[in-house]
């Protein structure tokens, strides 16, 4: 056996020999013997194995002496090791197979024709030297204003198994590139300890559009978990061979003189910054199979359709919305988090570098991820967690998230904010969690983070908890009511006639000279004002008719369909019902167009909102973060629509269940006597909702008021049920709904609870008793009301 020292004290003689030939079919044979003479003389390998190797080798290598002549053959060498071995395996294998020889056939004009790539991933001392398929060795890395695919390619290669050759074509992949050309990706293999690796695994672009050369070169920087060593090796290579004039940094390293320091992290985004602040921001996505056809588009185009899609997919409505400001605050965030102001000394900040709550609680699936960095808003004070984080994704631990510390902002400000109102966001108060094992399914949780809904509102709505370390149980977020089964809802335009919508009307309803005929189920007045929120008078009925203390709005129904559910042999009598006000929207028959005033609820949730874990042992609630005025619609009650039969039959099913999600449909039950089973219907938010099963129950007085809404459909046992505030509510005031729950009906749906809405009408408290038998804190009119009320 040779070592590989002996091939390198020959390295003087041989390399002298061999240096710039050409690669011309006439040289190449005598190139071959002359350099297989010359290892044999130096190595005493025997001539038919080196040459049968360096055919090998010159086929892999597209005929690239340089790259076998480098670091003194060793490629060559590498290979005839491998050989060996493989023959040694063979053997042990008893296979009558001989890779020794299965090239010696091949002809020099095969050699010509079909270059592929490196059979072997080739080593040193257990790390990669640089080899044909590292594109830090590789042309495509030597080309000015390449750096974006260089870096990519150089990741690309990252930890992988050595290459084996399928002996397929494979066509060059390493082309010089300039600025505005189409880059194509290699076609690797991936194999299986890739993944078990635990190294970043990236997607070839499809393309690189670098718009002009950047100032930055980029460096290649080893993402293979062991830090910035292998990047700096990889930049003194460079730097050795004057490839490149770029540094490369470890997260956390300082950067020091005036050149950007590249960060790669382990998804499709690149980061570059310099200590002057400037930022670079390098996205890239396989987002398809290559395009044969594909030819680079105007970059404003880009930004223009990117916008489009962001307004339509993610209901952005925000005018001022721009990517352009998008990314500006990404890379302002970039520089936020870079900055050193995490350490626990500064501004009551702490560094949950070992974040024990998320260990401790289920946010940790939430928030932990391998080689994703999370960061966090924390509440010092206790150590808390807040729910508002900036979640990065990255190998190197350099958070790069877009930073949604503007919540911190949300109370009291505009809807209308703007993006680049970002002076508001408090980086004091950010903290930066390690990285964590997560799971790929996991991700998915992270959208709880920043916004409970996942995407699925207009408005993003964070959650927080500064209690303890529980996280909001599952559920499937919906922002639409959807039919479980058997609920029958006619929804169809031929349903509603003339007398249910204004085909003739046109712009905004509320604009009109006279009311059109979708105000007439509220006396002919919209119930709507100008300004969006329901008018005080329709609002007060609405209220007194909830509160009703002698119960006027009640109707009982003969034959109840809840009653009927729970027991339909020994029917008990109703318990009674509320008979409530409708609020009628234009919609699509309607002539009018979508920003009539008279079509509110139908557009979703616009107030900023969070979900928060309460300290009076509710569990989680809603809250606003902004002032609300007397009227505003906040959100519309959210779920499966069951029959009353089927939610019965739900409960039976799930007794142990502690919380209740569930409204009824009743405000209309009395309409036409018995009402069929598919007919009576409610709204199950256990496992599909919306931000709506957070709001907890306040007896009487509470700040939001449910009203009763048709939008698609004139038919009143199916409609949407609507929460408007009943009074002026203050940002970060919790909001509360009067269930309407008797706490002695143990029978009911809703399962009575111990109330601990602190209102001083709450009747479920244990309230003193005076020896009139009266409570002390209430009026004769407020007992009777608290007495009175608790009926459905
Ligand atoms: C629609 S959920 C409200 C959200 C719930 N707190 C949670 O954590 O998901 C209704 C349940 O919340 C609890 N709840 C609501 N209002 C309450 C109150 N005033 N006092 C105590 N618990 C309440 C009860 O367990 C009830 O069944």
């Amino acid at each position: 056996m040779i070592s590989s020292s002996s091939v390198s004290e020959s390295q003087a003689s041989i390399l002298n020999k061999t240096k710039g030939r050409s690669l011309n079919i006439v040289n190449f044979r005598i190139s071959i013997d002359f350099v297989v003479i010359d290892i044999y003389k130096y190595t005493g390998i025997e001539e038919g194995k080196v040459k049968r190797v360096l055919k090998k080798l010159l086929k892999l290598y597209d005929k690239n002496w340089e790259l076998i002549e480098e670091e003194n053959y060793r490629a060559l060498a590498d290979a005839i090791f491998e050989e060996d071995d493989t023959i040694e395996e063979e053997k042990k294998k008893g296979s009558d197979h001989n890779p020794g020889h299965q090239d010696d056939d091949m002809d020099e004009e095969t050699l010509v024709n079909e270059p592929v790539r490196p059979f072997k991933r080739l080593r040193k001392g257990g790390h990669e030297v640089n080899q044909p398929g590292n594109v830090t060795e590789s042309p495509v890395a030597r080309a000015e204003g390449s750096s974006i695919s260089t870096q990519r390619a150089v990741i690309k290669d990252k930890g992988k198994r050595p290459m084996v050759s399928d002996g397929g074509f494979h066509p060059m992949q390493q082309q010089v590139t300039t600025a505005f050309q189409l880059v194509m990706p290699k076609d690797e293999p991936y194999t299986e300890d890739m993944f078990a690796s635990g190294l970043p695994q990236y997607e070839p672009p499809i393309g690189v559009l670098n718009p002009k050369p950047l100032t930055i070169r980029s460096i290649p920087v080893q993402n293979d978990g062991s830090g910035g060593e292998n990047g700096k090796k990889s930049s003194e290579d460079h730097n050795r061979e004057g490839r490149t004039d770029g540094v490369a940094f470890s997260p956390g390293e300082v950067v020091t003189d005036n050149e950007l320091a590249t960060v790669q992290s382990s998804s499709n985004v690149e980061v570059a910054t310099s200590p002057t602040g400037e930022v670079k921001l390098s996205l890239s996505c396989n987002l398809a199979s290559r395009r044969s056809n594909f030819r680079l588009p105007n970059i404003d185009d880009v930004i223009k359709l990117t916008e489009a899609k962001c307004l339509h997919t993610y209901k952005i409505n925000d005018p001022n919305f721009s990517v352009m400001k998008l990314l500006r605050n990404m890379c302002e965030s970039f520089l936020e988090l870079g900055t050193d102001e995490t350490d626990e000394s500064q501004d009551g900040t702490v560094n949950l570098s070992t974040l024990d709550v998320l260990k401790r609680s289920p946010a940790r699936n939430a928030l932990g991820a391998s080689r994703e960095n999370v960061s966090i808003s924390s509440c010092t004070s206790n150590g808390v967690v807040n729910g508002e984080c900036h979640i990065s994704v990255d190998a190197s631990q350099i958070p790069i998230g877009v930073p949604l510390t503007s919540l911190d902002g949300y109370a009291g400000k505009d809807k209308d904010r703007d993006l680049e109102d970002h002076n508001t966001t408090n980086s004091k108060s950010l903290v930066v969690a390690s990285p964590c094992e997560m799971d790929p399914g996991d991700l998915r949780s992270l959208h709880y983070i920043n916004d409970i809904s996942k995407g699925e509102e207009r408005v993003s709505i964070p959650w927080l908890n500064e209690i303890n370390s529980e996280c909001p149980s599952s559920f499937h977020y919906i922002s639409q009511s959807i039919v479980f089964q058997n609920a029958e809802i006619n929804i169809s335009l031929s349903g509603i006639g003339n007398s249910s919508c204004c085909p003739n009307c046109f712009g905004d309803c509320l604009s009109a000279v006279e009311p059109c005929i979708c105000a007439r189920e509220t006396g002919s007045q919209f119930a709507y004002t100008t300004a969006g929120v329901v008018k005080d008078v329709f609002l007060e009925e609405c209220i007194n008719k909830t509160r009703d203390p002698q119960q006027l709005c009640t109707y009982f129904c003969g034959d109840c369909p809840l009653e009927r559910s729970k027991n339909d042999v020994c029917l008990e009598p109703c318990k009674g019902h509320i008979k409530r006000n409708f609020i009628k929207e234009c919609w699509s028959k309607c002539g009018c167009n979508k920003q009539c005033g008279n079509r509110i609820v139908q557009r979703g949730i616009t107030c900023n909102l969070r979900v928060f874990f309460t300290s009076e042992g509710k569990g989680w609630g809603l809250q606003t973060l902004e002032d609300l005025p007397e009227g505003t619609f906040v959100c519309e009650y959210v779920g499966e629509i069951l029959t009353c039969t089927e939610l019965y039959k739900r409960n039976m099913h799930d007794k142990s269940r502690k919380d209740t999600y569930l409204a009824l449909l009743d405000a209309d039950w009395d309409a036409s006597g018995a009402l069929k089973n598919e007919k009576a219907l409610c709204l199950d938010a256990t496992h599909y909702g919306n931000i709506a099963r957070f709001i907890n129950h306040r007896c009487f007085d509470a700040n939001l008021i449910e009203i009763p809404v048709e939008v698609e459909t004139p038919d009143h046992r199916y409609y949407r049920l609507a929460f408007f505030t009943a009074r002026n509510v203050n940002a970060m005031e919790e909001l509360t709904w009067d269930y309407g729950i008797d706490f002695d009906d143990l029978d009911h749906p809703i399962k009575p609870f111990e109330c601990r809405c602190s209102s001083k009408f709450c009747r479920n408290m244990k309230r003193p008793i005076t020896f009139s038998g009266r409570n002390p804190c209430l009026t004769q009119d407020e007992e009777l009301a608290t007495n009175e009320r608790g009926n459905w």
